[in-house]
């Protein structure tokens, strides 16, 4: 059975793109067939993160406008076998409707195992549908207190709409979390924003440089070590949760 997980966050910038490139490669890589559906409409990314820039013919608005089957819009990624992409529309102004990813992911499900979904940030209609209707949501914060204060309010509105299926994950964890006074340890994120822990990724210079470059995050980083092992939980593999930073 194929499981959807959408990769999602109050605050911009916490790393939700990376995250589903550099998870989306892990569960490749593990065997698992993936397809990345990218959400960030007019600001595409993944195309770059996957080493695909300029490899690219559809893309999800030309599935949206009717021009083109689903299947053959998503572009296979050469840095993974099971990999594939269906890259954001360049058009920013392409109307997105909840009802419409619901058909894509629906279609897809035959073809892929695991289908991560990158979103915008922050609370936009359709994609708060997509997300609420996912079977597993990622809620992505980094420790800075103002991010895990809205990491807390989306998750919250989507307990409050029914989804109990969320964890969490901790990015650009390091040292600095111990300045901040009231959110100065782990679990003091956790317990603010209410979910339970899938993983934490550690600040780590390998991520942009590799995301960057189009390229696999070297096996020798922490970045891949923190991916190996959330693939891994996502799988149900019990994994127990080591923080290096
Ligand atoms: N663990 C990490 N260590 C170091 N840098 C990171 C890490 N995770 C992400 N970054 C960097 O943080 C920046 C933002 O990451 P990214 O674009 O993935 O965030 P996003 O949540 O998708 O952003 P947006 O909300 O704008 O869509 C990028 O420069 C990325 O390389």
């Amino acid at each position: 059975m194929s499981k959807i997980i959408a990769v999602t966050s109050g605050k911009g910038g916490t790393g939700k793109s990376s995250i589903s490139a550099c998870l989306g490669y892990a569960l490749a890589k593990q065997g698992n067939r993936t397809l990345i559906i990218e959400l960030d409409f007019g600001l595409r990314c993944m195309d770059i993160m996957l080493g695909m820039q300029g490899n690219i013919t559809y893309d999800l608005g030309d599935v949206l406008e009717g021009t083109c089957d689903v299947y053959k819009a998503t572009t296979t990624v050469k840095l993974a076998n099971n990999l594939s992409v269906l890259c954001a529309p360049s058009d920013p102004f392409v109307q997105l409707k909840a009802e419409d990813i619901e058909r894509i992911t629906s279609e897809m499900r035959k073809y892929f195992d695991y289908i991560l979904i990158d979103t915008s940030a922050g609370i936009n209609g359709s994609v708060f549908d997509i997300v609420t209707n996912s079977d597993l949501i990622l809620i992505v914060t980094t420790p800075d207190p103002v991010c895990v204060r809205d990491a807390q309010m989306m998750s919250d509105e989507f307990y409050k709409r029914g989804n109990q299926k969320q964890r969490l994950i901790i990015n650009k964890a390091s040292k600095r979390i111990f300045e901040f006074e009231d959110m100065d340890d782990l679990d003091a994120i956790i317990d603010t924003v209410g979910v339970q822990l899938l993983g934490v990724i550690p600040e780590d210079s390998a991520i942009p440089l590799a995301t960057g470059k189009g390229a696999p995050l070297s096996s020798s980083s922490m970045g891949f070590v923190a991916f190996s092992a959330i693939s891994r939980r996502i799988k149900g593999e019990h994994i127990p949760i080591q923080i290096k930073m």
